[in-house]
């Protein structure tokens, strides 16, 4: 069956994953790379391997490290099982149709090169030359790097994830002092869609770096949680306080500007229409929250009770401007929850103020 391009763009990553360090595969490559032999072992067997495949022997074993680098000393390649529980073969001759294009040279990286592209298998290389590890999958060539050198870029995008992180806030800062002087323009909003989808990005980037690092990667993936913890429920929140009314859920979307370019992002008028802002409002126009993003920072007041607040008052600036009395015509709010959100609201007004004089 034929992949979809998304099966297609997602499956190096998920070979990576397979072949990260700690995982049983990537140390019985490593003993071959230290052992200063090569190796050449397609990942799975199928019938289109077998018209591929001639001489060597059939083993049908438990998959070993240990055996794995054994097998690897002789002449021919080696074929696993798909699950790579079980090495099925070495030995093997390949003879994969050399009209094949391919750009590399060595007979080992051009037949795995062939091989993954005619039998849809990937194929894994260990160069006893250039003591590398690399991955072959649909016509491509991905190198298995080692942990150090994936943890070094790892480490410049968790840097550049920290400052995104730290302008996202000062941004949602500034929009949460506008709308408390109801003075947010479609710049505002987004340029908070456009922070979040910049820390999306990064975030994607180093799930990828998690996902190859294995084991290794455990720390990053608990630093990426903390940096990116809260985001996806923002842009959820944004979109509940400014979706145009005429607009339907679906087609108002902060997710929508994973879509643009790298050059499209950086421009807030593309945003604004990618995130569905119509095209009759410009960068000026003047917006009114419905107060989904500050009702949700009020303190014990669960969040139905926040939305049927929300949804009573209609805006932020009324919900502001609601007395006691007002809000105890909410179902739900007696004299004790009134208080509470009376109390929580003056205490954002006054945090916005603050934010003024700072
Ligand atoms: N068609 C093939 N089938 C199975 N094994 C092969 C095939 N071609 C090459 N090999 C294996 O690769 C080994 C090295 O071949 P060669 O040096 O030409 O390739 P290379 O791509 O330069 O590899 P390296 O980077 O490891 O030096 C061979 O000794 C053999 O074990």
């Amino acid at each position: 069956m034929a992949l979809s391009p998304a099966e297609i763009q997602a499956r190096p990553r998920r070979y990576q994953a397979l072949l990260a360090p700690g995982t049983p595969l990537r140390e019985g490559l490593e003993r071959i790379l230290h052992g200063r032999t090569g190796a050449l072992v397609v990942l799975g067997s199928n019938r289109k391997v077998d018209r591929v495949s001639t001489g060597g022997f059939a083993l049908d074993v438990q998959f070993t490290p240990t055996a794995l680098r054994e097998l690897a000393k002789m002449d021919g390649g080696i074929i696993l099982s798909s699950d790579f529980e079980r090495i099925l073969a070495a030995g093997v001759h390949f003879v994969p149709d050399g009209s094949i294009p391919t750009v590399e040279t060595g007979t080992r990286h051009r037949t795995a090169d062939r091989i993954a592209q005619q039998t849809g298998m990937p194929v894994v290389t260990v160069s006893a030359s250039m003591s590398t590890i690399a991955l072959f999958l649909d016509g491509q060539r991905h190198p298995i790097e080692t942990s150090e050198a994936i943890l070094s870029r790892a480490n410049q995008a968790l840097a550049t994830l920290t400052r995104y992180r730290e302008r996202l806030s000062g941004t949602t800062r500034s929009l949460s002092t506008l709308e408390v002087h109801d003075q947010v323009s479609l710049k505002d909003v987004a340029l908070v869609a456009q922070r979040i989808e910049m820390i999306r990005r990064l975030d994607r980037e180093l799930r990828a770096y998690v996902a190859a690092l294995g084991v290794d990667g455990r720390l990053l993936e608990m630093q990426l949680y903390e940096l990116t913890l809260g985001v996806d429920d923002l842009a959820t929140l944004l979109e509940l306080d400014y979706r145009p009314e005429e607009q339907e859920e679906m087609t108002f979307r902060v997710g929508a500007l994973e879509h643009l370019d790298s050059t499209e992002l950086l421009d807030p008028h593309v945003v604004a229409r990618q995130m569905g802002f119509g095209e009759g409002m410009h960068l000026e126009t003047r917006l009114e929250p419905r107060g989904h993003r500050q009702v949700a920072q009020l303190t014990r007041i669960p969040g139905s009770l926040g939305r049927r607040l929300v949804d009573h008052f209609g805006t932020l600036q009324a919900l502001f401007g609601a007395s006691t009395v007002d809000l105890l015509e909410v179902e739900g709010f007696g004299e004790g929850r009134a208080r509470l959100v009376r109390e929580g609201l003056a205490r954002l007004a006054e945090a916005a103020f603050s934010e003024r004089l700072d």
